[in-house]
């Protein structure tokens, strides 16, 4: 699914209304009754709404949801910061709300704020939504720092009031809504999924409001949002004659004294996801460990405490560095294997950071690799970046000129491709931020290599079996409990939820 810039939307908007042959004012009914259908589910024992409308659709937006709700029978109330110019939506949906009866109340000073001493009082925030395109200021700015002080939920609709749908750099020390909640229309907006924005949504909450999907699709974008639906028809089913050797044989270099455990889970990873054999190349220390945890891999000794021998290629899939260390012999071999391959590899922790010192031999890296790196690996990378954009951006110059892909791991796992697109990653949890994540999902990404499955539709298939994994373990045990094991026992479970294979 394309994430569209705020422009782009309208269009789509535009579209969909002459497509569908709807008035504006009927989409907006549309996204209201969507929104409410939420609120009544979220909020079941939460009977007082305070909406805070602006003066554009989004406020048009307000209007309507304060109508629908007070037909439901909840205590609304509305407050208007009031304004020279309203939209033609809002004036409608003002008279509409206005035939309830229910109140509102014009803000024309700070004075007029109401009390929100009560804490179970839900405000909704429909000051500005992605028509924004100055800093707040003035009254609004004020009521935006006052609900942000006020212990209150509060739910925005379709964006945080104040932030910049597309490129919110430059705003980010103005007056911006802290949502409890943000429901937004059809398609996350690039702002929602970055880290610099994260104390502004809350919850992220995509509602369909019906837009044309054509319309959409139409639409120049290269950031992407991906959801199961991306891997519909792309994950082939096994054929019945199938044998191990079919599926690719993964070698997973890793391990040091301390931290054999990181090459047990990637190993473990790499056959929960379906590599036909998996081979951990290892330091003997970690013989018997690897040996009793994964009696299905098999083990290459190579060193006593750390990897010091050539490593062999022969007709291996290879990923590298989970808890290698860094280590002088190390080093040379990591450099060492990357110039003697024209296979791609995935390239994970220590030996990212081997070859960040080594910025010399980066051109040897085969293309179509797979770089792993969490934020502080990147920057060893690319360097300082300002903000999240330049990140990106430095990101996709490096992705361009060595032709490899590079995921940014973190919330809305980001893979960037050697023709400078962004794949938001839309499964994920904040559990999965536990010892070992990481090197599951280098297992993962090797295995779906050997499996023949190209580097990108390997980086999205793999992010995504990860972070569903990742939520099943949530939902039945909580994030905090979430532990890298426990992700790969449910890759099964991930793949079949993904692939609609019905269990028996
Ligand atoms: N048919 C449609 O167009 C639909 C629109 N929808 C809603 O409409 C929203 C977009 O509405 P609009 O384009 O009217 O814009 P907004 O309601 O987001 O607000 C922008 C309004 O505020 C003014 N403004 C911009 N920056 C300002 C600032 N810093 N200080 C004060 N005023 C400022 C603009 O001139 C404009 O009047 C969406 O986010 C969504 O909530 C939804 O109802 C779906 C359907
Ligand atoms: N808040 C989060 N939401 C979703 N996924 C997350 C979050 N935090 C971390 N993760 C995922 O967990 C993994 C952590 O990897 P990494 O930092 O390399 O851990 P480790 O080195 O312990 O294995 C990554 O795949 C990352 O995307
Ligand atoms: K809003």
């Amino acid at each position: 699914m394309k994430i569209l810039t705020a422009q782009q939307l309208k269009r789509v908007d535009q579209i969909t209304l002459e497509k569908e042959n709807i008035t504006s004012i009927e989409l907006m009914e549309r996204a209201a009754n969507t929104c409410a259908e939420w609120i009544i589910k979220h909020y079941k024992t939460h009977h007082n709404f305070y909406i805070f409308c602006g003066s554009g659709n989004n406020g048009g937006d307000g209007l309507a949801i304060a109508r629908i709700l007070k037909l439901k029978h909840y205590i609304v109330s509305v407050f208007i910061v009031s304004n020279a110019a309203y939209s033609d939506e809002f004036e409608e949906n003002f008279e509409r709300w206005q035939k309830t009866g229910g109140p509102t109340k014009s803000l024309h000073s700070d004075d007029d704020f109401p009390d929100l001493s009560n804490k179970n009082i839900v405000i909704i925030d429909a000051l500005f939504g992605i028509g924004l395109n100055r800093e707040v200021k003035g009254l609004t700015a004020t009521l935006i720092n006052t609900l942000n002080h006020a212990d209150n939920d509060i739910i925005s609709i379709d964006i945080p009031s104040g932030l910049h749908a597309d490129n919110n750099a430059t705003n980010l020390h103005a007056p911006i809504i802290r949502a409890t909640h943000t429901l937004t229309f059809e398609l996350p907006k690039i702002a929602l999924l970055l880290p610099e924005n994260q104390e502004f949504s809350g919850s992220l909450n995509l509602l369909s409001i019906g837009l044309n999907q054509n319309a959409i699709a139409q639409q120049e974008s290269n950031y992407e949002w991906v959801t199961a639906a991306y891997f519909h028809n792309r994950i082939p089913k096994r054929n019945k004659f199938s044998h191990k050797g079919t599926f690719g044989h993964v070698k997973i270099v890793a391990g040091s004294l301390g931290k054999i455990g990181a090459a047990i889970l990637s190993s473990k990873a790499a056959l929960r996801t379906g590599a036909g054999l998996v081979t951990a190349e290892i330091p003997y220390c970690g013989y018997t460990a690897m040996q009793s945890a994964n009696p299905e891999v098999m083990v290459i000794p190579n060193g006593e405490k750390h990897l010091d021998k050539r490593i062999d290629l022969d007709d291996y899939h290879i990923a590298i560095g989970p808890g290698i260390g860094i280590n002088e012999d190390t080093e040379k071999e990591t450099i060492r294997l990357i110039s003697r391959t024209t296979e791609p590899l995935v390239i994970d922790a220590d030996a990212l950071n081997i070859l960040a010192e080594h910025k010399e031999d980066w051109d040897k890296i085969p293309r179509f690799s797979i770089l792993t790196p969490h934020p502080k690996e990147l920057s060893r990378w690319i360097g300082h970046w300002k903000n999240d954009f330049e990140k990106l951006e430095l990101t996709a110059n490096l992705a361009e000129e060595l032709g490899i892909y590079i995921i940014i791991k973190g919330a809305y796992t980001t893979t960037v491709t050697p023709k400078r697109n962004f794949f938001f990653n839309s499964s994920g949890n904040p559990g999965m931020a536990t010892a070992g994540s990481g090197d599951v999902l280098t297992g993962i990404l090797i295995a779906l290599l050997a499996q023949g499955y190209s580097s990108e539709i390997s980086c999205l298939l793999g992010t995504y079996l990860h972070g569903c994994a990742g939520d099943l373990v949530a939902l039945e045990k909580g994030e905090p409990a979430v532990i890298a094991s426990d992700i790969i026992e449910n890759l099964g479970k991930a793949y079949l939820q993904l692939t609609k294979i019905p269990q028996s």
